[in-house]
């Protein structure tokens, strides 16, 4: 049931995971992805190493660019300090309403703020509209030729501080490589690679996670 990927996955979540417990709804996700069929969630394996690196960094401001379903968002969130918060952009309308339904029944959504638009409209409204300095973390995951516009976007509106880290989902596969041979041949970044694999799958992929030096 449900038309697309999308509205099968939220109704799998409504079915089989416990409203309000968030880690419920990304391993329903990932259940359902791992063996009913494959969607594009940064996943299990990959998602492990978000997790350190959120968890190591403790954002107060964190941006997320690409919610599609909320996996990513609830994964998060799930981890974020208390006060601080998760601004995920999303510009496919059906994916944003099917997010906000995952992010609600994870219980996470007064710690995350979908903004449903295009993120080379937004990044450059950011500050004034949130009140915003810069971000601490901010996880690419949209389109892979929009990871190194959007990048050297922010750079321009002031939204990385010294210190802001930039991860990278898919940087193998699908692969993003403008976007890996600017931070990795930048002097204004320390790059490093986590190699991992494709969600759900034995494909090879990897998340870079890149400090902004200033
Ligand atoms: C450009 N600005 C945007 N602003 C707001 N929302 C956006 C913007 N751009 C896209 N969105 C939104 O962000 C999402 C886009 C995610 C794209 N992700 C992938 O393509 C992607 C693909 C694979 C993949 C690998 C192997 C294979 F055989 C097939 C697929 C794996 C992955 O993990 C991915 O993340 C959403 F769909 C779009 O509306
Ligand atoms: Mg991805």
């Amino acid at each position: 049931y449900g038309s697309t990927r999308p509205e099968r996955i939220l109704a799998e979540v409504k079915r089989k995971a416990t409203r309000g417990d968030a880690r419920s709804v990304v391993d329903t996700i990932d259940q359902y992805c791992r063996h009913q069929e494959w969607a594009m969630n940064v996943g299990d394996e990959k998602g492990t190493i978000l997790d350190s690196i959120v968890c190591e960094v403790k954002p107060m401001a964190m941006l997320e660019l690409g919610t599609y379903c909320g996996y990513s968002a609830v994964r998060i969130a799930s981890l974020l300090p208390p006060n601080s918060r998760l601004i995920t952009m999303e510009f496919n309308p059906v994916f944003a309403a099917i997010a906000r339904q995952v992010i609600a029944w994870a219980g996470v959504e007064d710690k995350v703020v979908l903004i449903e638009g295009p993120s080379g409209d937004w990044i450059p409204k950011m500050k004034k509209e949130f009140g915003l300095t810069s971000f601490d973390l901010v996880f690419l995951d949209h389109w892979k030729d929009c990871y190194l516009p959007d990048t050297k976007l922010m750079e321009e509106c002031g939204l990385l501080r010294t210190g802001s880290i930039l991860v990278a989902d898919n940087v193998i596969c699908p692969g993003a490589p403008d976007y890996l041979e600017y931070v990795r041949g930048s002097p204004r970044y320390e790059s490093k690679y986590f190699r991992s694999h494709l969600e759900y799958t034995r494909v090879e992929d990897g998340i870079e996670k890149s400090v902004f030096l200033g």
